[in-house]
């Protein structure tokens, strides 16, 4: 396994729309209400150095470069766009839907409230996706603040079974338990069926090759 955090290209201001098209590797949009830790999750995931508990900024809007080692053993590049925690009533800018090839949604195991907005979100990208094929993963978020939990781990899965969506449970205080999710997402994504129309028998994986630091 392998994650190296390639270039943080914006901190913390407006969102700049043009970038969202730029630039190769597989878009990723990690989204969930606010203060959930979407921004603990990839600081955590790419620099590992996030203390939880500690103050932190609301997002605006920022992109991290990864290269993330598939299960295939092929170096792939994702760009992950942190966005704006979401607050009651507030949706997620259309922009998104089209442009990104999978979604993170992310609540926190001790807020119900924020299971309800993941459930908003998958609705929404199935409603936005079109024939565009995008991959979803969802992420319980905080499993270590046991005594204020919320959402059932069952009730969680079952909810995930139903829209066909891999869920996991994890807590930026464990780095590890991140590590999956993104592999997975990263190894979906790249799959190299999921690049053709019309795929080939026999053909196999091409792989990007790895341009890494
Ligand atoms: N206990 C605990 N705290 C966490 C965890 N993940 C994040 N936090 C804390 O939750 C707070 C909010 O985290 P952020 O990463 O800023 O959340 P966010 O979803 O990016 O917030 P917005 O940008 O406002 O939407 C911070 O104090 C984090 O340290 C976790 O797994 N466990």
């Amino acid at each position: 396994m392998c994650l190296t955090l390639k270039t943080r290209l914006t901190a913390r201001k407006p969102p700049d729309l043009s970038r969202l098209d730029m630039g190769k590797g597989c878009k990723v949009v990690v989204c969930g209400q606010a203060a959930v830790g979407k921004t603990a999750i990839l600081e955590q995931l790419l620099y590992g150095n996030h203390s939880v508990g500690s103050e932190s900024s609301e997002t605006q809007e920022d992109v991290y470069v990864a290269s993330v080692e598939t299960d295939r053993g092929v170096k792939e590049q994702l760009r992950l766009y942190d966005t704006k925690g979401l607050h009651d009533g507030q949706d997620l800018p259309k922009h998104y839907y089209s442009v990104a090839d999978g979604f993170v949604l992310v609540y926190s195991v001790d807020s119900v409230e924020s299971f309800k907005k993941v459930d908003v979100l998958k609705k929404e990208i199935d409603k936005s996706r079109d024939k565009k094929e995008v991959t979803v993963i969802v992420l319980g978020n905080k499993t270590d603040l046991r005594e204020r939990r919320q959402v059932e781990p069952e009730a969680a899965q079952q909810w995930a079974r139903g829209e066909k969506v891999k869920l996991w449970e994890v807590s930026v205080t464990e780095r590890n338990s991140l590590i999956e999710p993104f592999t997975q997402l990263t190894s979906r994504l790249t799959q190299p069926q999921s690049k053709s129309t019309f795929p080939l028998p026999g053909r196999k994986s091409k792989g990007t090759p790895s341009n890494d630091i």
